[in-house]
């Protein structure tokens, strides 16, 4: 069988832009819950965790009412939650009619918080903080450092356990989220919360409420600030979202008012990331007045001039210098693809635009937003109206990469009671030391005191994707990766070089070059009789925006199955059908292999596949990708041994140094920078450069003999040719 058999399984000769055939991680999962733990009820001991995550039905019959609106008891889900693991695929059973929703009381909300791994952690507490000592001089030192906010010592940390989500209509019952936003929520076929929802939303939305049953000393009164680290595909969008929503909505209802006001900013590092949360927010606000926006070059909205901030660069260098060595730097520096917005076009801001958009909630890359802000001689805007500050892949924007832009965008942020919320898969300590340390400059600049910070963890800490198979292929060369690639597609050799791949799939590369070329290579090995080229394509961030949209939309669509890219679309962004991810080239750093591999297995969806391909060159940095396998294996309940990293590779794979794992994640791997290895051939070096040599030849007999015929001509001596100059510099 070959390739043209495989990719047109399912596909009519006749109708070629047919859709994919069958896919495993597609439709719609009834439980996107990753984690549903058995744990005793007796109170502060723990039981041993089961290994796997369960999709069992416990959870997925929180919707005890049966009318797909999520609908339970929430008395009836906390039994639920200490229950026995239920079979596989339960009958549903006849429910009793719902009781109204109630609070959980503090030893409910522990086990329900325990059994999906839920850990909420106050980082920063302002009750504890000595009282800052009476303003003296603007320059004293001392006085300043006694204010500061110490976020605390991990061992100090204060748990909390306020009141988990335990079914949608809670939103409404008890947390007060007004019926159209509830309905849209139905609508968009959510039934089950996820874990990263079960553990923010009600902190977020009410955050009396959720910690009213429980002892923890905190005065909420003004809300928290918060990060969120939950797994990749684990519904960190609606979490934000449905908050920013109810805001807006709450406001509204307490001074009515048709105006739209700039409420909510929305930061994420790329541009199709940005586009895919403002679709999520037209869903989830249809019907409700809110505006949810995506900023573009000619958007004007309400802003204020203000003088620049004299310390504003040099509290961004400070914060840089602190960090900057620990910060975790995505692969997107390496691929030059800081530019999730550099598509090509300038983002300036339009003169000929003057009328206001209407506007509640805007998304937004770092650099867009800040063309608009910035403003003429050093002047620069603030944006007064916001109260609620979103960092989706918060540890990218806090990254060196994008902080100081990042920072300039928080500090145009002037409201007196801005809230922070900050989201990733991977947060590391140091940005949230950082975030910590930069929320006590901005109580200061706004002249308020600063409120607590909350951390929730979903899952272990450790780095993983558990939920999806991942394989390591090992290729002796450049030529072996492409056609191991090829072998993936291949189902006859699938069981020699890992499992076949089915379509739609994402091919992630080191950089813009290689992304085009591996293009190039593979654009016509789908046949015509199955969509040909235009079943594969290439994005990323030098091709112009409209191109980006339409190839996402393509993709999405199911038309374009290949789709080969660098990391501009390795974070947040959510292809649901995607069944598998190839690093063609390593990912360059633990956090970047998490964000590639999770874009499938989306929403607890089953049988997606990573598959990365190394050669020689990059064995010094495999190990990193290789833990993050382990680890996911081992959360996914695999036996030692049993799964595709086996302990030997691990001790024998070499530890990188700091200062070299720094080095790839800003440059990747250095081989494939320049040179012959930076293209994508299946020819082998000894033949290009045989090629090389051969065309060299002849072209230089070219030369010489029009060398000749001109002196013939002009009856001047020959010139002496150097022969070596024709082969010089072409390989
Ligand atoms: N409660 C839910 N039930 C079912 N599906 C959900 C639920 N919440 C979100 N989803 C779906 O899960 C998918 C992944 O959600 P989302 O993109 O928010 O993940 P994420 O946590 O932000 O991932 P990443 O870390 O990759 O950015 C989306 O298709 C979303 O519609």
């Amino acid at each position: 069988m070959d390739i043209l058999r495989v990719l047109s399984r399912g596909i009519k000769k006749s109708a070629p832009a047919a859709a994919p055939p069958q896919l495993p991680s597609a439709g719609s999962c009834p439980n996107p819950q990753f984690f549903h733990d058995d744990v005793g009820p007796a109170r502060g001991k723990k039981r041993k965790r089961k290994g796997r995550p369960q999709h069992d039905s416990a959870a997925a019959a929180h919707d005890s009412d049966g009318d797909g609106d999520g609908d339970s008891d929430p008395a009836l889900s906390a039994e639920s939650h200490t229950a026995a693991p239920a079979p596989a695929n339960p009958q549903p059973k006849p429910q009793p009619p719902t009781p109204k929703a109630r609070l959980l009381d503090d030893d409910e909300c522990r086990q329900t918080l325990r059994s999906h791994r839920l850990k909420l952690t106050v980082l920063f507490n302002p009750a504890d903080q000595p009282k800052p000592p009476p303003k003296k001089a603007k320059k004293d030192k001392d006085t300043t450092a006694a204010a500061k906010p110490s976020p605390r010592k991990d061992d100090k940390k204060q748990q909390i356990y306020p009141q988990p989500l335990t079914s949608f209509s809670e939103l409404r019952h008890l947390y007060g989220v007004s019926q159209q936003l509830a309905a849209n929520i139905t609508r968009q076929g959510f039934r089950v919360p996820t874990e990263v929802q079960m553990g923010s939303l009600p902190l977020l939305l009410h955050p009396e409420t959720a910690l009213e049953r429980t002892e923890a000393p905190l005065d909420v009164a003004r809300g928290v600030d918060f990060l969120a680290a939950a797994p990749t595909g684990s519904g960190k969008t609606i979490s934000f979202l449905i908050p920013a929503i109810d805001g807006i909505l709450r406001r509204r209802g307490e001074q009515p008012s048709d105006e739209h006001v700039l409420e909510a900013l929305i930061v994420a590092p790329t541009r199709e990331l940005a586009s895919q949360i403002v679709n999520e927010g037209r869903k989830l606000a249809l019907s409700t007045g809110v505006r949810v926006v995506l900023m573009k070059k000619s958007l004007r909205v309400a802003a204020e001039e203000a003088a620049q901030d004299a310390d504003a660069d040099q509290d961004a260098d400070e914060a840089a210098s602190d960090h900057g060595s620990e910060a975790e730097a995505e692969a997107e520096a390496a691929s030059g693809e800081s530019g999730g917005e550099s598509g090509g076009e300038s983002d300036g801001p339009s003169k000929d635009s003057p009328k206001l958009a209407k506007v509640d909630i805007l998304v937004t890359t770092p650099k867009t937003l800040l063309n608009f802000l910035a403003g003429k001689a050093g002047a620069s805007k603030t944006l007064p109206s916001v109260r609620s500050l979103v960092l989706d892949e918060a540890d990218v924007l806090l990254d060196p990469l994008f902080r100081r832009q990042t920072l300039r965008i928080w500090r145009a942020c002037t409201h007196a009671d801005l809230a922070l919320t900050c989201w990733s898969a991977t947060m590391g300590s140091s940005i949230e030391t950082l975030i910590a340390q930069q929320l006590h400059k901005q109580a200061r600049r706004t002249d308020t005191a600063p409120k607590p910070l909350v951390r929730l963890v979903v899952g272990l800490k450790d780095l993983a994707v558990p939920n999806i198979t991942h394989k390591l292929v090992y290729a002796a060369s450049e030529a072996g990766k492409l056609l191991a690639l090829r072998q993936l597609l291949h189902p006859v050799s699938s069981a020699d070089s890992g499992p076949a791949l089915r379509p739609p799939f994402l091919v992630f590369t080191q950089s813009i070059e290689r992304a085009q070329a591996l293009h190039d290579e593979l654009k016509y090995d789908i046949p015509l009789e199955a969509g040909g080229s235009a079943r594969v394509a290439v994005l990323h961030s030098s091709l112009p925006n409209a191109a980006r949209s339409r190839i996402m939309a393509r993709f999405r669509a199911g038309d374009v199955w290949v789709l080969i890219t660098t990391d501009v679309l390795a974070r947040g962004v959510d292809f649901a059908g995607v069944n598998g991810v190839v690093n063609y080239d390593v990912p360059t750093s633990a956090a970047a292999y998490v964000h590639r591999a999770g874009r499938t297995g989306r929403a607890g969806r089953e049988g997606g596949v990573a598959v990365t391909l190394y050669t020689k060159d990059d064995v010094p940095y495999v190990r990193s990708v290789a833990t993050v396998i382990a680890m996911s294996e081992r959360q996914a309940g695999k036996e030692p041994g049993a799964g595709t990293v086996q302990q030997w590779l691990l001790d024998a794979l070499p530890r990188v140094a700091r200062d070299d794992k720094r080095k790839l994640k800003v440059r990747g791997v250095e081989a494939r920078r320049t040179g012959g290895r930076a293209t994508i051939t299946t020819t082998s070096a000894w033949q290009r450069r045989r090629d090389n040599n051969k065309r060299g030849a002849i072209e230089g007999s070219k030369r010489r003999k029009k060398e000749a015929q001109r002196q013939q001509r002009d009856g001047a001596p020959a010139a002496d040719v150097d022969a070596d100059a024709e082969w010089a510099g072409l390989d």
